[in-house]
């Protein structure tokens, strides 16, 4: 079955059902070590999970690695541009549920990205990204407690598809030469724009399956949450992107109100409802012009929706949502994309989950994760129905590599994510105290001395290691 790899011969699968993992005492789980900064971060991070797992469960549970390959590793093991062996491929749809380090991909040409290839064979179609603060973590932020959001980032599809033509190429000017004759012409609202003929292009698909599957998930995270974090709000450029991002944002509040009726209300529906609240005589009219500032400009017609929409939102839910009930729902509400960058920093604490579509999540968890306390602070998993692979935020950061000296945390709270899946939540618990005690006692990475005052004298990546599991108890 494997060409060059052979499982731990102790152990045994997960296995899925519903979308759920069935995880025995001794799964087997492979791992891929990650290029650059890999070959420092993935012994520290195995170092830690088998010992959080040994003094959790006193050898009753046990992880069987499998060592699997990809990037630089395995083209040595493989051969040239060996990139992404099947054997990995194999062991991974074999066993189900995988970690990994960063994987570098290179920038304007090369191979596409191995690590989006990973979610598109696999259709690991949510990426969850925490950002939560650790007492002590020094951050440049005033406040950087106050933010503790998950970026939720549709994982398979919008420009990540890597469906693009390089400018010069036939096909980029055989699309433009047809773009720019036949199609914008047929469309009225295009006007007389034309794509500049030295252009590459690139396509960005979003789906309506894409979108809400991501919502879904999300919804379901956030009824798990304490009741004031039950919130999921869609980030999106709709403004600009009418029929891809403005679309996310429309299909997003559609599977809410219909999927999730009783358990969701939307940001405008709680005006709405509130509007009412306060004042029961309120006729549909006024509470329209409250919900709309702009409303005493608006066209008739325009005027005349927004009325049906407070009718509509009062007639369908005041018995389920009416009367403060709506205060007991999941708030779905959305913002704009550029502004949610600002929210994060100006208004932390009024965010929860953070619904993305790909690109935007991309870069909303680099942000979100510098804010607790950076690029080592950031764990990642990447869910689908039948697999899931946790890996860090962050990438290969090649200049450190091999010196033993960056950050392991956020491997290894992709672990704690990863035990937390397999539903070992004792093990989890031991990592996230070790790493919280190590941190409040100042014994850290570079990336977090270098921000602490008074400084401290950093320790390697592989001492980190050594601390947290000192802290365990
Ligand atoms: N999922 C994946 O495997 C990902 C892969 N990549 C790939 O990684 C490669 C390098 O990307 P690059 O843009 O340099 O981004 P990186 O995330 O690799 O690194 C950028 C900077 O972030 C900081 N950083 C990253 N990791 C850590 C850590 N573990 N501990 C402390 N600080 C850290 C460092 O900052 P400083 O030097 O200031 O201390 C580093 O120079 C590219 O090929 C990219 O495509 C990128 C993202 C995700
Ligand atoms: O695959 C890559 O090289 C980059 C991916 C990335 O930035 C991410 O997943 O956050
Ligand atoms: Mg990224």
């Amino acid at each position: 079955m494997y060409e060059k790899i052979t499982p731990p011969s102790t152990g045994s699968k997960i296995t899925f059902n519903n979308g759920e993992p069935i995880v025995p005492d001794n799964p087997i789980i492979p791992f891929i070590r990650g290029d650059g900064t890999g070959i420092d971060i993935w012994p520290a991070t195995q170092k830690v999970l088998d010992a959080a797992v040994e003094v959790a469960y006193k050898g009753k549970r046990k992880i069987s690695w499998f060592k699997v390959y990809a990037g630089d590793e395995a083209c040595e093991l493989y051969g040239t541009y060996q990139y992404l062996p099947q054997d990995t491929l194999t062991a991974i749809q074999e066993y189900g549920v995988a970690i990994k380090g960063p994987l570098t991909t290179p920038i304007g040409g090369g191979i596409r990205s191995l690590n989006v290839a990973l979610r598109q064979i696999f259709d690991l179609y949510a990426c969850v990204r925490p950002c939560r603060y650790y007492a002590g973590t020094p951050s440049p932020h005033k406040n950087p407690e106050k933010l503790d959001v998950i970026v939720y980032r549709e994982n398979t599809e919008d420009i990540y598809l890597g469906i693009e033509w390089r400018q010069g190429s036939e096909i980029a000017n055989t699309l433009i030469e047809y773009l720019n004759k036949e199609l914008i012409p047929a469309t009225p609202e295009h006007g007389k724009k034309q794509i500049p003929l030295d252009s590459g292009i690139g396509i960005k698909p979003i789906s309506k399956n894409g979108s809400q599957r991501l919502v879904r998930r999300a919804i379901k995270h956030a009824l798990q949450l304490p009741k004031h974090k039950q919130m999921v709000t869609l980030v999106h450029k709709g403004n600009i992107m009418k029929y891809t991002e403005g679309a996310f944002r429309d299909w997003g509040y559609e599977l809410a109100t219909s999927e999730f009726r009783q358990e969701c209300v939307t940001e405008r529906e709680s005006w709405i409802l509130g509007n009412k609240e306060k004042n029961p005589d309120l006729t549909p009219q006024a509470n329209a012009r409250m919900i709309d500032p702009g409303f005493d400009a608006l066209t008739e017609e325009k005027k005349a929706q927004i009325v049906k929409e407070v009718e509509t939102v009062l007639n369908s839910i005041w018995e389920t949502h009416g009367n403060g009930k709506w205060k007991d729902k999941v708030m779905v509400n959305d913002r704009i994309a550029d502004s949610i960058f600002q929210q994060i920093q100006t208004r932390p604490d009024e965010y929860s989950i953070l619904a993305t579509m790909n690109l935007n999540g991309d870069y909303l968890s680099d942000a979100a994760a510098a804010i607790v306390g950076g690029l080592g602070m950031g764990p990642g998993a990447n869910i689908g129905d039948q697999c899931a692979v946790f890996e860090a935020t962050h990438g290969t950061a090649p200049k450190h590599a091999g010196l033993d000296r960056v950050n392991p945390g956020s491997v290894i709270l992709s672990g704690v994510m990863m035990l937390e899946y397999l539903g070992w939540q004792e093990a989890a618990d031991l990592i996230k105290k070790g790493l919280g005690d190590a941190i409040a006692n100042r014994q850290v990475t570079y990336d977090l001395a270098r921000l602490m005052e008074p400084p401290v004298e950093p320790l390697k990546c592989s001492e980190f290691a050594e601390a947290i599991v000192k802290h365990f108890s």
